[in-house]
């Protein structure tokens, strides 16, 4: 084992090992999934990229790669995921076998993305949080396999979960927090994907945070840092790894008949 405060990557022996307790299925959080010399060096290339890179809104900005998707579902395949999104990331997911049961082989070399049309992700979408910035409670739809695999760099804050209601509107309580760690990963799919909402509240400081008040404490790095209750902000930027369903040749799209 190493010393956790090395800022160095840990990973579990299998998914099993990294679910967070008391959600629906499932989600998995590592704490320690990328190194600091890592994620300094994802934040530099995030940080190098030519500006037109960035599409700015009202509080937030993001980038897509390797490009935007067309009629809101569909990649085209002109360009890959440069280098630097792909490792150490991909690989690294990849090798974490869902389960490590040696009586379920087939589970057992099987990895989140088994299931997916492209067996990994084909897109990523970086955004960026300064602190009194969040998202809005949504669902990620249609146009991706139902597993986000989202990376934190630079600072800790909280994704809370909601439910929807009955009559379609939103349960404003969050029924869940998960906090997440720079350099740490977040796995979300099945339930958590399709049935409840997640979102990240504007604000500078998240309060409250305890055993009780959040899902993942049990398998974040520093549980101290957040002894007080608080996680004061700075800037966090994610990587959101995720399979677009449909992917598509530029020509194809450009022949194809009305
Ligand atoms: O930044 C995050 O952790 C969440 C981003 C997100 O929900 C999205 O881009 O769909
Ligand atoms: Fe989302």
């Amino acid at each position: 084992m190493t010393d956790p405060s090395s800022g160095s990557v840990r990973l579990p022996q299998s998914l099993e090992h990294a679910r967070i307790p008391n959600l629906p299925p499932s989600a998995f959080y590592m704490a320690d999934f990328i190194s600091e010399e890592e994620e300094k060096l994802i934040l530099e290339k995030i940080e190098r990229a030519p500006k037109a890179r960035w599409r700015q809104l009202t509080h937030r900005r993001l980038q897509t790669w390797p490009s935007d998707l067309v009629r809101g579902d569909t990649l085209l395949d002109t360009t890959p995921l440069p280098d630097w999104l792909k490792d150490p990331v991909i690989p690294r997911l990849l090798s974490i076998p869902v389960s490590s049961d040696s009586d379920t082989e087939a589970q057992s070399s099987s990895h989140i993305f088994a299931a997916s049309p492209h067996k990994q992700p084909n897109h990523v979408l970086i955004n960026e949080y300064p602190p009194e910035t969040g998202i809005m409670p949504h669902k990620d739809g249609g146009a991706y396999h139902p597993v986000v695999c989202t990376v934190s760099l630079g600072s800790s804050l909280c994704l809370n979960l909601y439910k929807a209601k009955e009559d379609g509107g939103i349960d404003p309580d969050p029924v869940w927090r998960i906090l997440q760690e720079p350099r740490s990963l977040l796995i979300t799919t099945q339930d958590l994907y399709t049935e409840y909402l997640h979102g990240i509240e504007p604000i500078a400081v998240d309060a409250d945070l305890s055993e009780e008040t959040v899902a993942n404490w049990s398998l974040l790095r520093s549980p101290s840092d957040f002894a007080e209750g608080k996680n004061s902000r700075e800037t966090r930027i994610s990587l959101t790894y995720r399979d677009v369903l449909k992917v598509s040749k530029l020509g194809g799209l450009l022949n194809r008949r009305p």
